[in-house]
């Protein structure tokens, strides 16, 4: 990837041998590296064996999750926070892994639609609960400082599965706890 960012510095008019550039391309690239090693990781290892037996079938929920992601349009950040509620059946997740899962997702090229997707459904495959309901709000730098340059518009997704679904109260809690 420095060779690529080598090519990127060029291609942009800037000399390459300029002092201030010599050690950009190897920057860049562990700095991309970084924003993308959710594709190093897996589900399973995130999880590491954090599920706990437990007879509580009440909500929970993990809320304002920041996260960082990139656009698989333009490869510019979109940045902004997810909310994350399931319904136990038998077991729980440790806490922090919820947050874990949000970033090895957000940290991988992205539409926010599908990153709300696949957080729901990792969950929901983790555990097996009765339902999961992910909401994202975020601000996409690729409308703010470029293209349609909006600054102040938001973009909000969610993902209901199971109870969340089906059963509008459950849905009607989630949603006033977390404040929409
Ligand atoms: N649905 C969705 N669209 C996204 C997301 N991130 C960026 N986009 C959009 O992806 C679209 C790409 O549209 P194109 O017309 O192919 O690209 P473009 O010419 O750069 O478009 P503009 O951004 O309108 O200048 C744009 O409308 C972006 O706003 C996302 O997470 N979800
Ligand atoms: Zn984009």
């Amino acid at each position: 990837m420095a060779d690529c960012y080598q090519e990127i510095i060029r291609g942009v008019g800037e000399d390459i041998s300029r002092e201030g550039l010599l050690k950009t391309p190897q920057r860049a690239a562990k700095a991309m590296e970084f924003l993308t090693q959710g594709y190093e990781q897996r589900l399973e290892d995130i999880v590491n064996d954090a599920i706990f037996p437990s007879d509580n079938d009440e909500m929970v929920i993990v809320k304002d999750i920041e996260l960082y992601s990139l656009c698989e349009h333009h490869m510019l950040p979109f940045i902004g926070k997810a909310h994350v509620a399931y319904l136990p059946k038998g077991k729980v997740i440790g806490l922090s892994k919820i947050a874990r899962i949000v970033d090895m997702y957000a940290r991988r090229l992205q539409i926010q639609e599908q990153l709300t997707t696949q957080v729901a459904y990792a969950i929901q495959d983790a555990i097996g609960a009765a339902g999961v309901a992910v909401v994202i709000e975020a601000s996409h730098l690729c409308m703010m400082m470029r293209g349609v340059q909006k600054q102040n518009s938001s973009t909000t997704t969610s993902m209901m599965l199971g109870a969340f679904r089906n059963n509008h109260r459950t849905r009607d809690e989630f949603l006033t706890l977390i404040k929409l």
